[in-house]
């Protein structure tokens, strides 16, 4: 049995090098019962012709290419991730404010049907002593924090944050502003190089709204099966 529901809240993390092998698996999945993000790598390889396809079978596409540059050439990479019909396109909110605003201006300009916006703020990846080889002197949930402000100020749909700052945030942002976290680990799953995790029911009872899960369902020995034990543990959060 597959549980759907109208809003899923499961982002699967399409990350394979093999188009086939993406394609079999996406064949088996249900758009009511999740949305897929296609990030650099499937991107690189297969191209924007290939994320048309996956929107054509009727999933939610959050088109992960983390655009950080100056803002010119971001607001022509969010307008030409519009003209692919994705649901979502993302850019890191380290790009700064002027970047942050011309790519939202970018995607307005484009119609009422447009993307929705987030801004990466600390790699789910980094610990402290990541962070402070790049920033010095400040803790990684007040960067945040920062960083996520920033991007309510210019505008934005949301963040890209970890599950484990959402509480914090949730008292600071409004509450329509999205927090889509990865760094997702169902009990009992590998870690891997994620290292601010949470598991899926945790991270909604913490106010957040999508939960991005990659190798977690997609190295899964039965991808399916994995995803809808995952979508039963949080079925309460489905609308
Ligand atoms: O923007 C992202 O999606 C992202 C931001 C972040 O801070 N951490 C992070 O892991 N991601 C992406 O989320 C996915 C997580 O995949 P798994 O670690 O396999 O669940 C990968 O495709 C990452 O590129």
């Amino acid at each position: 049995m597959s549980l759907t529901s109208c809003d899923p809240k499961v982002i699967v993390a399409l990350d394979f090098d093999n188009q086939n092998a993406a394609n079999e698996l996406i064949l088996k999945l249900d758009p009511n019962a999740c949305r897929l993000k296609i990030g650099k790598e499937m991107f690189t390889y297969f191209g924007p012709d290939w994320v048309k396809k996956v929107v054509a079978l009727g999933f939610d596409v959050f088109l992960d290419l983390k655009f950080h540059d100056i803002p010119n050439t971001v607001a022509k990479a969010v307008k030409a991730a519009a003209s692919l019909g994705v649901w979502m396109v993302n850019v890191h909110a380290s790009g700064g404010p002027d970047m942050m605003k011309a790519a939202i201006k970018a995607l307005k300009e484009t119609g009422t049907n447009r993307p929705l916006l987030t801004a990466v703020t600390v790699l789910t990846s980094m610990d402290q002593n990541q962070l402070d080889s790049v920033v010095g002197n400040i803790q990684i949930s007040e960067q945040v924090k920062r960083l996520a402000l920033l991007t309510q100020e210019c505008g934005l749909d949301g963040v890209v944050c970890s599950a484990q700052e959402a509480i914090e945030l949730r008292k600071v942002l409004n509450n329509d502003f999205l927090l889509v976290t990865p760094g997702i680990r169902p009990i009992g799953s590998k870690t891997g190089d994620q290292v601010r995790i949470a598991t899926p029911l945790s991270a909604l009872q913490s106010g957040v709204n999508y939960l991005v899960i990659g190798r977690p369902i997609t190295q899964a020995t039965d991808p399916l099966s994995s995803l809808n034990d995952i979508n039963a543990s949080i079925c309460h959060f489905a609308k």
